[in-house]
C-alpha cells in the first residue's frame, strides 16, 4: 500500500494515542468547512490566484511590496513552530515593524520583454509574431501572453492568435544559460548555477545580457525559504513544523534550501548577487536549463488554462522548443506547468503527457512561492503513532473541480503510482490525523489572523501568502475528510445534538456536501461510517462513537 517510513505497524501504538480523540468536533468542523470548500470551488472564488487572496486580506499597508532588495536580503533559515497555545510567542524578538515597504515600483512589472525577443529572433531563435510579454491580471508579475487584434498597447497581432501546434518560442542552444555536463535527465546542476551566477556578475557584458538583466530585475523574497525570520515562523506554526523534525504538515523542511545546496554542497560564495542567482535558478521551470522567454510562463495545470507542452534538448546543441496544444485566442494567457513531468519515462510521447512529477501543490508553494489553482496534489506524511513509537503513513489525493456538475470539487485518492484506487482511500487514523490538524489550522486563524501586531512583523507579501496557504491546506484537508466517507450523517447527527439549530446547520451542511463532495469514482452519500473500505489491516477498531 502506501509508502511507509520506518516505524511499527502494531496498532497499538497509536490506538492509545487516539482515545481521546474527538470524532464529533471533527465532524462540526468538517461540516462547517464545506463552506470553505465550495467557495473555493467557484471559478473565480479560489482565492489562489493572488487577486482574490487579497481581496480577502486587505489592509492598509500600501502597495504590493517587492519584498527584500538583495542587498537586505539575508534572512536566514531557521526553524521555530509553535503550537497553537504558543502561538502569539512568534511576535517575541521580532523588531516592531521590521519591514518598510517598498514604493518603488517593480521593475520587473514595467518591462515588455521586446529587448528579449528581437535578442532571440536576431540569433538564429524563433518567437511567435502573436506572442508577448505582459502584465499577468494581478498586477504582481509578468506573463507570457497572446497580443490583442488592434494598435493599442498589448496589441499588434491577428485573428488567428496562435494556432494548435504553433511553435511559440524556438530558443537555441547556444542562448541558454546551461550547464556544461548537460544531460536532459538531470534534475538538479551546481555547475549551472555557477554559471548563471558567473552571467550575473558580467551583467550587461554577458553574452546573455537581455535574458540576465530582466532575471536581475526579479523581485526577491518571495520563496518561502528566502523569507523573513517573522514569515517563516508564522508558516511554521501553521505548518505545525520544529525545527529538525520530520513532523508537521506539508511541505517538509526544505533540505534543498540555499545554505545546504548552494553554500555546502555547491561551494558557493554568500553574496547578495549569488543569493538572488540561486533562487532564480530554483524557480525557473526547467531542472538544469534557463530558457529566456519560455520560463516568463506562468503556471498552471487547469485543463481550461495549460496550453502548452514543451520539448527540451534531448542533448547538447538542440533548440528547446515550446508549442502550443490548442488555440489560443488573442489576449489569452500563455501557460505552462512547472509540475507536470515533460519527459517521464513511461510517458510514450510528449503529446500524451498528462503525468505529473512528483512536486505537489504544497512543493510548488516551497520552490516556486505561491498556491497553485485547481487541479492541486496532495501529500501529507503522517506520524499515526508517537515520538518513540512512530508509524509514518502517507495519504495522497487529487483535488480538481467538476466540470460536469455543479461545479464543485472532485477528491480522488492516490497518486501517479496507483493501481487500486481502493487501497488509496483514507482510514481512520488519517481521518482521525487530518482532523485534529483541520482543528488546530481553524484555531490559529481564530487567534492570529486579526493580529496587527504579528503582521507587522513580516513583509505584507509573507503575510498574505502564509494565510492564503492556510486557507488551501484547509480546503484540501476539508475535501479529504468529507469526501472520505468516513465522516458519516449518524456522526454529524451526534455532532451538537443538545442543538437544534446547529443540527439542522449540520443537515443543510451535510445536503450540500452530498450534491457537491464526491469521492473517487463513487458516490460518497453511499458510504456508510462503518465502511471499512479504507481500513488496513493494521488499522484500529473504529471506536465506539464512531
Ligand atoms: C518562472 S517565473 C515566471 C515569470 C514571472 N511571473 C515573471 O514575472 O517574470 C516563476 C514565478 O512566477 C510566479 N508565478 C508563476 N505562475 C504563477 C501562478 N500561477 N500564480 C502566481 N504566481 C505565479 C511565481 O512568483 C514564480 O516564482
Amino acid at each position: 500500500r502506501r509508502a511507509k517510513r520506518g516505524g511499527e505497524s502494531s496498532s497499538w501504538g497509536w490506538m492509545e494515542d487516539v482515545s481521546d480523540f474527538d470524532g464529533d468536533a471533527v465532524a462540526i468542523l468538517a461540516t462547517a468547512t464545506l463552506e470553505r470548500v465550495l467557495l473555493a470551488s467557484k471559478p473565480d472564488g479560489g482565492a489562489y490566484d493572488g487577486e482574490a487572496s487579497s481581496s480577502s486580506l486587505t489592509d492598509d499597508r500600501g502597495d504590493e511590496p517587492r519584498g527584500e532588495d538583495i542587498a537586505s536580503s539575508t534572512a536566514s533559515k531557521e526553524g521555530g513552530g509553535a503550537k497553537v497555545g504558543e502561538a502569539s510567542s512568534i511576535v517575541d524578538g521580532s523588531a516592531p515593524v521590521a519591514v518598510e515597504e517598498e514604493e518603488e515600483e517593480d521593475a520587473n512589472i514595467s518591462y515588455d520583454g521586446s529587448d528579449l525577443v528581437a535578442w532571440i529572433n536576431d540569433n538564429g531563435g524563433l518567437v511567435h509574431p502573436n506572442a508577448r510579454i505582459g502584465l499577468d491580471p494581478t498586477g504582481r508579475y509578468r506573463g507570457v501572453f497572446v497580443k490583442g487584434v488592434g494598435e493599442g498597447e498589448n496589441e499588434g497581432g491577428t485573428e488567428d492568435g496562435i494556432e494548435e501546434g504553433d511553435i511559440i518560442v524556438r530558443v537555441p542552444w547556444d542562448l541558454i544559460i546551461k550547464p556544461k555536463d548537460y544531460s536532459v535527465d538531470g534534475y538538479w546542476n551546481c555547475e549551472a548555477i555557477h554559471e548563471l551566477h558567473r552571467q550575473f556578475v558580467l551583467g550587461d557584458e554577458s553574452k546573455y545580457a537581455p535574458y540576465v538583466n530582466y532575471l536581475k530585475n526579479q523581485p526577491r523574497g518571495r520563496i518561502p525559504s528566502e523569507w523573513t525570520d517573522a514569515g517563516k515562523r508564522l508558516l511554521h506554526t501553521i505548518l505545525d513544523r520544529r525545527e529538525d523534525d520530520d513532523e508537521g504538515l506539508p511541505p517538509e523542511n526544505n533540505k534543498k534550501g540555499y545554505e545546504e545546496t548552494w553554500i555546502t554542497e555547491c561551494k558557493g560564495e554568500d553574496t547578495p548577487l549569488a543569493r538572488a542567482a540561486f533562487y532564480q535558478f530554483t524557480s525557473r521551470d526547467e531542472d538544469t536549463l534557463m530558457v529566456p522567454f519560455y520560463d516568463m510562463s506562468n503556471h498552471s495545470n487547469d485543463p481550461k488554462k495549460l496550453n502548452t507542452i514543451s520539448q527540451k534538448p534531448e542533448r547538447p546543441g538542440q533548440p528547446f522548443v515550446l508549442r502550443s496544444t490548442r488555440d489560443i485566442r488573442p489576449g489569452e494567457q500563455v501557460y505552462i506547468s512547472y509540475n507536470r513531468c515533460h519527459r517521464c519515462w513511461f510517458d510514450v510521447s510528449y503529446k500524451d503527457c498528462v503525468s505529473y512529477s512528483f512536486y505537489g501543490t504544497s512543493d510548488v508553494f516551497d520552490i516556486f512561492g505561491f498556491v497553485e489553482d485547481f487541479p492541486q496534489t496532495w501529500k501529507f506524511n503522517m506520524n499515526l503513532g508517537d515520538e518513540d513509537r512512530p508509524l509514518w503513513d502517507e495519504l495522497n489525493f487529487c483535488l480538481a473541480r467538476d466540470d460536469t456538475n455543479s461545479g464543485g470539487l472532485v477528491v480522488t485518492f492516490g497518486d501517479n503510482y496507483t493501481r487500486d484506487p481502493d487501497e488509496e482511500s483514507p482510514n481512520m487514523a488519517n481521518v482521525v490525523y487530518l482532523g485534529r490538524q483541520l482543528m488546530r489550522l481553524a484555531e490559529i486563524e481564530a487567534t492570529m489572523k486579526n493580529d496587527d501586531k504579528v503582521m507587522e512583523t513580516m513583509p505584507k507579501y509573507e503575510w498574505e501568502m502564509a494565510w492564503t496557504y492556510h486557507q488551501a491546506l484547509m480546503t484540501s484537508i476539508s475535501a479529504a475528510l468529507l469526501a472520505s466517507g468516513l465522516i458519516g450523517s449518524d456522526v454529524q447527527d451526534q455532532a451538537g445534538s443538545d442543538d437544534d439549530s446547529e443540527d439542522k446547520a449540520n443537515d443543510q451542511n451535510k445536503r450540500e456536501s452530498d450534491e457537491n463532495i464526491e469521492g473517487d469514482s463513487e458516490d460518497w452519500k453511499e458510504q456508510s461510517s462503518n465502511d471499512d473500505s479504507g481500513d488496513d489491516s493494521e488499522d484500529w477498531d473504529e471506536p465506539d462513537e464512531l
